[in-house]
């Protein structure tokens, strides 16, 4: 995609009454490693000047498409097509089918300058990708590079549930009304590898729009979806409400023309998406001098979670001879620390039972080490619970208190523990990939590299400390007077585990 297919884009945009200040911003194609195509000042900019703005009507979601009304709102919500990303998807689908008579055939990539695409021309990616490096789109072997990762541990790539919405939802629904969606048109436009380029680009360039006051409820869709890919900021004072109003999704998770062409890097936001009543308007939060960039980050995500909604990582400079994601974090599921304790005697029964009571108060069944490696204290807590004695964790429970998550020398073991654990979900440790890193060539594989590097030295650097900790609370509690015998103490069921990889 490059920045000088755009002028189609363009006109579209302010041909519908959108505008944006031609004399602060343009397109331009950046290095890769910067974004590729995105938005650069023309001029000094300074703070709080409206880069451009854009009608509601002209963002695509379900209440802006015709569709859901066109098929009828009880079918619709009959199919489950309210739920989640596939009644958008299936917008998607239905409004590039339109053609010309779509309100986003340019954006959507059906015209160019008056000549219809079809959605296999090769040319219609002009605004909207169709390839993407997200490993939802990765082969076997690319994908073996990511075990360990929180993108694998905790079950994110979520291709299989994308396949099940197709068959369940979208499928049944494009058959059960062929008037709308003739036979002849399912194989070009309704295909299962279409929904899955629909579903991303709406990962990698969707925004939570938050609904209109007063505004009419056009299809009186209740959108579900969570996890808005872009930063929009959604003023406090439209925030609060009825509770009964407050039950209901406030937001439409909607593409924004325009919008979507600006990247991201950690920490360097400049532009911002504001909501006004009938429009929405990308503001810079910054001066921004000309040449430079115009940022709109994603919540300054790890590298897993920009790896995967986006296919790309950020790599700063993190100290003199490191570089990587200041916001990376790792992921431990609870089960894991359920499985580091269970060899001092935690029955299974017990620990169901103690996790079912710490889900249900409120618990994570996912405990994340930030970036300052410090271990986390709903771990300790966990840790603290599944170790109570039968007696205290009867009381804990009939109080209906949790324990309060103190790290002492028993919590902190195990901990210890667990952290090795989890470096061993890695087929690789620090060293390995370090080297692997100048060696390899593979765009995919190296972003896989980054991915787990970044979470294992996280992962190293809290077992460090969590060492250091362990010593301190032997010092403090006299512990140290006596040499204890290698493989003693609790760690002796344990002499057989993997070492920390450093
Ligand atoms: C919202 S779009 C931004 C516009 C996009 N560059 C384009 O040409 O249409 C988000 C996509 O841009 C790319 N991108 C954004 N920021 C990036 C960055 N810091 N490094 C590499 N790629 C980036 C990724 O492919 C991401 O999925």
């Amino acid at each position: 995609m490059s920045s000088s297919d755009l002028s189609a884009l363009l006109s579209w945009f302010t041909r519908n009454g959108a505008s944006y200040d031609t004399s602060s911003i343009g397109f331009k194609d950046f290095e890769a490693k910067e974004g590729g195509r995105g938005a650069v000042a023309l001029q000094d900019i300074p703070e709080e000047h409206v880069l451009f703005t854009i009608p509601r009507s002209l963002t695509l979601s379900t209440r802006t498409s015709s569709l859901p009304n066109v098929f009828g709102m009880e079918d619709w919500k009959r199919h489950k097509l309210d739920e989640g990303w596939a009644g958008l998807i299936l917008c998607m689908m239905w409004e590039r089918a339109q053609g010309s008579s779509s309100r986003w055939a340019e954006y959507l990539g059906t015209v160019y300058y008056g000549t219809l695409r079809t959605p296999t021309d090769p040319l219609c990616t002009d605004t909207l990708p169709t390839a993407f490096d997200t490993p939802m789109f990765w082969n076997a072997d690319d994908l073996k590079e990511l075990k360990g990762t929180s993108i694998v541990v905790t079950e994110k790539l979520g291709k299989q549930d994308a396949e099940r919405d197709y068959n369940e939802k979208v499928l049944p629904a494009v058959t059960f009304r062929p008037e709308i969606f003739a036979a002849e048109s399912i194989p070009l436009y309704y295909t299962l590898e279409q929904y899955h380029i629909m579903g991303s680009r709406i990962l990698s360039r969707s925004f939570d729009v938050e609904r209109w006051e007063g505004e009419e409820d056009l299809n009186e869709v209740a959108n579900t979806s969570s996890g808005s890919a872009m930063d929009v900021d959604i003023p406090e004072s439209e925030r609060e409400g009825t509770p009964e109003e407050e039950e209901e999704d406030p937001v439409d998770v909607s593409m924004v023309p325009m919008a979507d062409l600006l990247n991201a890097r950690f920490g360097s936001e400049n532009a911002k998406l504001f909501h006004e009543d009938r429009e929405l308007r990308m503001v810079s939060t910054k001066p921004i001098k000309a040449g430079e960039q115009i940022w709109n980050t994603y919540g300054d995500l790890p590298n897993a979670e920009l790896l995967r909604r986006y296919g790309h990582v950020d790599l700063l400079p993190l100290t003199e001879d490191e570089v990587g994601n200041p916001g990376d974090v790792v992921e431990i599921r609870a089960d894991l620390i359920v499985s580091a304790i269970a060899p001092d005697g935690l029955s299974f029964e017990s620990a169901k039972e103690r996790i079912d009571w710490y889900l249900e108060e409120g618990g994570d069944d996912v405990l994340v080490v930030e970036s300052d490696a410090d271990l986390p204290q709903a771990m300790i807590l966990l840790i603290r619970l599944l170790t109570l004695p039968d007696d205290e964790w009867k009381k804990a429970k009939q109080k209906g208190k949790l324990p309060k998550a103190k790290a002492d020398a028993q919590a902190l073991g195990i901990a210890s523990r667990v952290l090795e654990d989890r470096l061993s979900q890695y087929p690789t440790n620090i060293k390995d990939d370090e080297a692997l890193l100048t060696a390899e060539s593979s765009l995919n594989k190296r972003h896989a590299i980054v991915v787990r590097l970044g979470e294992k030295r996280i992962l190293s650097t809290a077992l460090e400390k969590t060492q250091q900790l362990i010593a301190a609370e032997k010092t403090s509690n006299g512990g140290n007077k006596r040499k204890r015998p290698e493989g003693g103490h609790e760690d002796s069921s344990r002499k057989s585990r993997t070492k920390p990889r450093k």
